[in-house]
């Protein structure tokens, strides 16, 4: 069966390319590529991306203007459905914007903008996303973020915690980000989002493939299921 993915470009979007090559290296098929403009969405979605960049620049607040968009309404309603959306980096941050996720992403603690390889410890390996990971695997991902310093008032995070919505969390301090946490999952299980790019993480002539396990076990999922 095709895995019929969509990758979202926003104007500024600049990993939609990589999120492509990623989710085909995964599937075996191309994801269908949409402009954010576009208010509809094909009925039939197996999994929706959100990928990372710049949309508007951010210049009123990382993803605040991204999350209104036409496209957003269909990706919620997606979502709401039970489709897997998956935000990285700047997608993440509009997964906030939009009300998807819990919490907001501020400024790093530090003011800088970080761009390196970092390691993630997979805390949450019973979701479509992480199902292919070992428990409490040490993976190494690259972060390039100004943005992603995860904040949510305590009550919110203990409730995250406690339900095993943190689903990657930092081992190093990164961006000062509230319990090192840089990947959450809605209650359902099925919008994730993360700062660290696994797309840059699918080919070891390009840094590794502990990205490319995320890919390869929500297709699976959608194969078991
Ligand atoms: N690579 C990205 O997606 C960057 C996201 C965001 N604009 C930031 O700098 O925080």
């Amino acid at each position: 069966m095709s895995f019929r993915a969509a990758v979202i470009t926003f104007p500024g979007s600049n990993c939609d390319r990589d999120m492509a090559v990623a989710l085909e290296r995964a599937a075996g098929t191309p994801p269908l590529r949409v402009w954010h403009a576009d208010a509809a969405l094909p009925d039939r979605l197996d999994f929706i991306a959100l990928p990372g960049g710049f949309s508007y620049g951010d210049y009123l607040r990382s993803g605040a203007m991204a999350a209104n968009s036409p496209v957003m309404r269909a990706v919620a309603k997606q979502a709401e459905r039970g489709v897997p959306v998956l935000g990285v980096c700047n997608g993440f941050q509009v997964l906030t914007e939009a009300g998807l996720l819990p919490g907001a992403l501020l400024r790093n603690a530090k003011q800088n903008f970080v761009c390196r390889d970092v390691q993630l410890k997979v805390e949450n390996t019973q979701s479509l996303f992480t199902a292919g990971y070992d428990k409490d695997a040490a993976i190494t991902i690259p972060v390039a973020h100004h943005d992603g310093n995860y904040f949510a008032n305590e009550e919110t995070l203990d409730r995250i915690e406690g339900d095993g919505r943190v689903a990657f969390r930092y081992l190093d301090a990164t961006n000062g980000s509230q319990r090192d946490i840089a990947g959450v999952l809605n209650a359902a299980g099925n919008v994730l989002g993360m700062m660290p790019h696994p797309e840059r993480a699918v080919d070891t002539a390009t840094g590794g493939t502990d990205g490319a396990i995320l890919f390869e076990s929500a297709v699976k999922s959608l194969a078991d299921a």
